[in-house]
């Protein structure tokens, strides 16, 4: 049993991994940056960088048909890097990337089961920056409760079936940058507890 991790930055949710002495068999970081790649070094995990950019290259943004088809290649390109390392499980932790049927469909057909850390409960605030939309909203009044949630990945963005869903209660004399980190202390315990459950799952 061993999970791949993908990730885009700092990497504190790849760090309660480790901590939590995951099976981690390997990180792939979609920027060369990302600190998360450090935390994997320093933990003896091999790691590999798969950048989008690499595959635009010069490519300008409105040459809309050539980064459609790039964008394909790279989702296919790291499924086969994935499935060449034989993974159990695959874990998005702040990877930051919209993967495609070009991904998604050959790990399927290979039973590999993916799953994604996403800062809001199920159905509220798919997508990027849910944690700020999410305080707003308490700050508005519209809302009282925020979340974590680990949940399978399917094509449609952050609708996959949960595994662990963790309420936050919303307050409104709570800064954002209180809340956030209210936020990241939950992510770092839902992610160990939804990784366990999905490797459990697929060893069944
Ligand atoms: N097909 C799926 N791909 C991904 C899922 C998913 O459920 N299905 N979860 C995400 C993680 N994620 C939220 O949890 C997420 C990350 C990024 C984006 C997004 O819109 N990315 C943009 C780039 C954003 C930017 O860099 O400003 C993009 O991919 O073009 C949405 C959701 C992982 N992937
Ligand atoms: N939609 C996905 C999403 O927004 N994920 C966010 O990426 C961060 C990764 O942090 P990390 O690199 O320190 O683990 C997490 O805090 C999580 O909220």
């Amino acid at each position: 049993m061993s999970i791949l991790v993908l990730i885009s930055g700092s990497g504190s949710n790849l760090q309660a991994l480790i901590d939590a002495k995951l099976p981690i068999k390997h990180v792939v970081s979609s920027s060369p940056t990302a600190y998360g790649l450090e935390r994997a070094q320093k933990a003896g995990i091999p790691t590999s960088v798969h950048s989008l950019q690499t595959y635009y290259g010069d490519l300008p943004k409105t040459a809309k048909g050539e980064r459609k088809a790039a964008r394909s290649q790279f989702n296919k390109d790291l499924s086969t890097k994935v499935l060449e390392l034989k993974p159990s499980l695959v874990v998005c932790a702040g990877w930051m990337l919209i993967l495609a049927p070009s991904f998604l469909d050959p790990l399927a057909k290979a039973n590999v089961s993916i799953i994604n850390l996403h800062p809001a409960l199920p159905g509220a605030f798919p997508g990027i920056n849910a944690i700020d939309r999410a305080w707003e909203a308490g700050q508005k009044g519209e809302l009282s409760k925020g979340g974590v949630m680990i949940h399978y990945v399917i094509a449609a963005v952050d609708e996959g079936k949960p595994l662990v869903v963790k309420e936050i209660d919303l307050r409104k004399d709570e800064t954002l940058d209180e809340y956030t980190a209210r936020v990241h202390q939950i992510e770092h315990i839902a992610i160990v507890e939804g990784t366990r459950k999905a490797l459990e799952a697929a060893t069944n």
